[in-house]
């Protein structure tokens, strides 16, 4: 329920900060102007936010957008999951970043809120830097329309050149710490101030192996920002706890979180009968019209 705050900011077209519980901030997009509602998570109670300030907004503060908004709305119907019998991965829900980037709408309504959130003179980043590979789907569009130069983190020393390596991270499905992520050592450097970009954040170890790389070159990490957060994991804290503190006052901001989105978003084949989930090419037609899946 709206507050009465709220209602004067909503009138008043300004943002107002409500003080523990959460904040308010004005975004506009280029098609429209638009007032949100955000709230902290609740796992950054346990770390509380530092070195908030005037001249820098967003910094040490954690954020997801109201989720009652329409817009917001129509993002969170269009993000499907699939149960671990259709997923590469053995978790409960896999997220489809797919059905935001086959969705027009909605994946011009991601771009939209994050141009608008990146565009102000205070909060613009000098690069953005996104995360292999799904990432790449949503900085590419971004670092584009912010007209700031795109950094690709990789995976397993893909990039060419000097290559700086963080160590090895673990994340929600994998558990062993033998993957890490590479950056060229010219592709950033002290006096830079970027947002790293990924599709979601799950126990935030990715984002944790991109922090270091970026940290380690000297740039400053404006914001984390990516689509869709799995609070459960408490990604914040565990950022924010990681390497002895060292991304304690890391601002981390998400789209929307998965607690909203509802079973019904299960893009799961209804009657499937086959045992493997990848099927031989030939059979396609066969498959698609039996499980009515074009
Ligand atoms: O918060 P975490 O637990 O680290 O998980 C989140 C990461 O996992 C996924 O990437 P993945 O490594 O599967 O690679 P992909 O983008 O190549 O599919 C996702 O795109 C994030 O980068
Ligand atoms: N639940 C999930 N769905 C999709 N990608 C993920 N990466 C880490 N956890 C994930």
């Amino acid at each position: 329920m709206i507050s009465v705050p709220q209602l004067l900011a909503a009138i008043m077209g300004v943002g107002v900060a409500l003080g523990a519980g959460g904040a308010m901030l004005v975004m506009s997009t280029s098609r429209k102007k638009r007032l949100v509602c955000c709230a902290d998570y609740d796992d950054v109670r346990e770390v509380p936010s530092r070195g908030t300030g005037k001249d820098d907004p967003i910094k040490g503060k954690s954020y997801a957008i109201d989720p009652s908004s329409p817009d917001i709305r129509k993002i969170t119907k269009a993000f499907r999951w699939y149960s671990p019998q259709f997923s590469p991965k053995e978790v409960p829900r896999f997220y489809d970043l797919s059905s935001i980037t086959e969705n027009p709408t909605a994946f011009r309504d991601v771009i939209d809120i994050l141009v608008s959130r990146y565009s102000a003179p205070s909060s613009k980043p000098t690069h953005v830097v996104a995360f292999d590979a799904r990432g790449f789907a949503i900085g590419a569009p971004l670092a584009v329309q912010l007209g700031v130069p795109l950094v690709l983190l990789r995976k397993s020393s893909k990039n060419p050149g000097i290559l700086v390596q963080s160590e090895g991270y673990t994340k929600e499905y994998k558990e062993d710490h033998d993957e890490r992520m590479c950056l060229r050592i010219d592709a950033l450097k002290p006096g830079d101030s970027v947002i790293l970009v990924d599709d979601l954040l799950a126990t935030g170890g990715t984002v944790t192996a991109g922090l270091e790389l970026v940290c380690n070159l000297g740039a400053t990490v404006l914001e984390v920002c990516c689509i869709l957060i799995l609070s459960s994991f408490n990604p914040v804290s565990r950022i924010r706890a990681s390497h002895d503190g060292r991304f304690k006052d890391v601002s981390v901001f998400s789209i929307i979180e998965d607690s909203s989105i509802p079973p019904i978003n299960c893009r799961d084949p209804v009657n499937w009968k086959e045992r493997r989930r990848i099927i031989d090419g030939e059979r396609t037609d066969f498959i698609r019209s039996t499980y009515n899946l074009s």
